[in-house]
């Protein structure tokens, strides 16, 4: 990938579509295109084909997807299937047709089976039935994995797929419902102290185990795999370390300094019990992550004040 090769990166309003753009702005790269959702909507297949036929892009970071936590998944599930396979669909087709260079298309932790052995080795792909919760998500995630593999077998393409854990930092999605876990109990124990609230309430039993990248990190990764990984077989990308939802709680409520008490509410979904990422074909590829989950909680919290100050001055 040369400095002066077009780059395209769907999704670069997002969390991971912002770090990658971070990331390769600071590393020189010169010619980046976006769109953001209003200016191209990527389930409209003659909109996506006009846009590659007119910019050629020569790279593609595939980060558009429609996004969001457990609660999210499991409430909207026909959109988190159909637009995620629409998507996914016309970005790969319309970059097959255009005979882009290569396409990383990102995928996430949530395509392996629900209890396969742990850590998650690529392998244990449609080895076993899915979590229930995110299962419309993880297939639509699969279909664009077997999408990239078919259009590698048949066409020659190089579209690599990378598979990350869960992942949070600058840009993050606070909603208060359809958010993930981490900035979600940020948004809790920042309100709750300022509200000066006795407890904060944690959906689940708290037992289930998590992972958690930087999105920074995550950025550094893509790249690093865009430059030098052109295999068929997934890469997972995380950090090889879990830890349990109580136990993350309690990390988070340590960062924004809330001295209340933690209420467990188990009629909300505890997901999948555990999903650890094998890194050691990462890590046998040269890359390592390098923000830990303290100091990376501490960045994001730091974010989440600058955005909020930003909307209560609006
Ligand atoms: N967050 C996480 O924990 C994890 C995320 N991933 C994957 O990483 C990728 C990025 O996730 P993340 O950054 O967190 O998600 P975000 O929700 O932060 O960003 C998603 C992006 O997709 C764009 N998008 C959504 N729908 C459309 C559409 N119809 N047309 C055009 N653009 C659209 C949005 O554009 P706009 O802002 O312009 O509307 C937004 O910029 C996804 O593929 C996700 O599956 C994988 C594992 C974990
Ligand atoms: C990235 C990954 O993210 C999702 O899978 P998930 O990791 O299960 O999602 P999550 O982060 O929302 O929850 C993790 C755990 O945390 C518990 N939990 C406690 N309190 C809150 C809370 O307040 N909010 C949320 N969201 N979860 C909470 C929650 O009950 C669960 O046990 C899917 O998108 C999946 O497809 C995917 O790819």
């Amino acid at each position: 990938m040369k400095l002066t090769d077009k780059i395209y990166i769907a999704g670069h309003r997002g969390m991971v579509g912002g770090a990658i753009k971070r990331r390769l702005e600071t590393l020189g790269y010169q010619h980046i295109i976006t769109r953001s959702s209003a200016e191209l909507d990527l389930r409209n297949q003659a909109s996506v084909n006009a846009f590659f036929a007119a910019e050629k892009p020569d790279y593609v970071f595939l980060a558009a997807a429609k996004v969001g936590g457990i609660h999210a998944n499991n409430t909207y599930r026909a959109e988190f299937l159909y637009d995620n396979l629409i998507m996914e669909a016309n970005i790969i087709h319309a970059a097959w047709q255009q005979q882009v260079t290569k396409l990383m298309f990102l995928g996430s932790s949530c395509i392996y089976p629900k209890l396969a052995p742990q850590p998650l080795q690529e392998s244990s792909l449609l080895t076993g039935p899915l979590e229930q919760t995110n299962e419309p998500y993880a297939i639509a995630k699969i279909a664009g994995i077997k999408l990239c593999e078919a259009y590698r077998d048949q066409y020659g393409c190089n579209f690599i797929s990378v598979m990350p854990t869960n992942l949070y930092g600058i840009g993050d999605n606070y909603h208060p419902e359809n958010s993930h876990v981490l900035p979600a109990l940020i948004r809790k124990f920042h309100e709750a102290k300022e509200a000066g609230k006795p407890a904060v309430t944690i959906w689940g039993t708290g037992t289930p185990k998590r992972e958690f990248l930087y999105a920074d990190d995550l950025a550094d990764a893509c790249v690093y795999l865009m430059l030098h990984y052109d295999g068929k077989e997934l890469v997972n990308i995380g950090t090889g370390e879990d830890l349990t939802i109580r136990e993350l709680a309690e990390t988070v409520k340590e960062v924004v300094c809330y001295e209340g008490n933690l209420e467990f509410d188990t009629s909300m979904p505890d997901g999948t019990p555990r999903k650890l990422m094998d890194v050691s074909r990462l890590h046998s590829l040269g890359w390592k992550h390098s923000t830990g989950l303290k100091e990376g909680i501490v960045m994001a919290y730091a974010d989440y004040l600058k955005k909020s100050r930003l909307t209560l001055n609006a």
